[in-house]
């Protein structure tokens, strides 16, 4: 497995009143191509302050990530906003859609801001609408959704710019789980067709069979690092 990402030794504290809480003690892992990673681990372990300094959102106290010829820490703010826009899509619990768009316009909003013809946006928007399987619905907005469909819309609007790493948080975790399974169903193949590595934090256990590979948090630290099923490779995708 070739890794996409490696970050080494990542320290993260917060202070307040006074209390320091360590969240994350020398974390040191990599994340590969045209895997379905999977995060796990118990409420206040740590997930989410990895996510965000996996992904350029917040600087460890300690520690390096890389990513291709990329130090994040050594980036400015504009630049880690560029990064994350050209390599990275990101999928929330919340879906956060904007409520005036149409699906297909949702999935475009990201194609505008780099500047990808107008006529290009919509046929990439259209695609990736369809590998969700929202090709249909494309002209409905948020309200007249189902929470399965506005993650999905979610989905085709991080996958559109074709990014090198999905981040996914909680993707899972507002939906039954057939809605849920789906979700699940259309990030693995997103690894596996494009290459892209997928990086999923959830308390969500049905998913842990789905997973190429199992990090486990406990306590700010990275206690088991698993590919418990076979994988194969396919498509790889390079940050330069
Ligand atoms: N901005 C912050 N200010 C202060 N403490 C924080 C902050 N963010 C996180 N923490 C603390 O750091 C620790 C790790 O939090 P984090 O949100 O990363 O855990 P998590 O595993 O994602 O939890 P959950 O599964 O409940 O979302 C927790 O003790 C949390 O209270």
């Amino acid at each position: 497995m070739r890794p996409v990402l490696q970050a080494t030794h990542i320290e993260k504290s917060f202070n307040v009143q006074n209390i320091r809480t360590r969240a994350l003690i020398d974390v040191t892992v990599d994340i590969c191509r045209a895997e379905f990673t999977l995060m796990i681990g118990p409420s206040g372990c740590g997930k989410s302050t990895l996510l965000a300094i996996l992904s350029g959102m917040s600087s460890p106290d300690q520690g390096a990530v890389h990513v291709g010829s990329f130090n994040l820490s050594e980036l400015t703010d504009e630049q880690r906003d560029l990064f994350r826009l050209k390599y990275c899509g990101f999928i929330f619990q919340g879906f956060n859609l904007f409520p005036a768009l149409t699906a297909l316009e949702q999935v475009q909003v990201p194609l505008d801001y780099m500047n990808i013809p107008e006529d290009e946006a919509r046929e990439r928007a259209l695609l990736a609408l369809d590998h969700v399987g929202l090709s249909k619905r494309k002209h409905l907005r948020p309200a007249e959704m189902s929470g399965g469909e506005k993650q999905r819309v979610a989905i085709a609007r991080a996958i559109v710019k074709r990014p090198v790493i999905l981040f996914a948080d909680e993707p899972t975790s507002a939906l039954d789980s057939e809605n849920g399974r789906n979700v699940i169903e259309i990030l693995r193949a997103t690894a596996k067709e494009t290459g892209t590595a997928v990086l999923c934090v959830s308390h969500d256990m049905r998913l842990l069979s789905k997973a190429d590979r199992v990090l486990q948090m406990e306590d700010g630290r990275l206690l088991r690092d698993e590919r418990p099923n076979a994988v194969s490779q396919s498509t790889e995708r390079d940050v330069p």
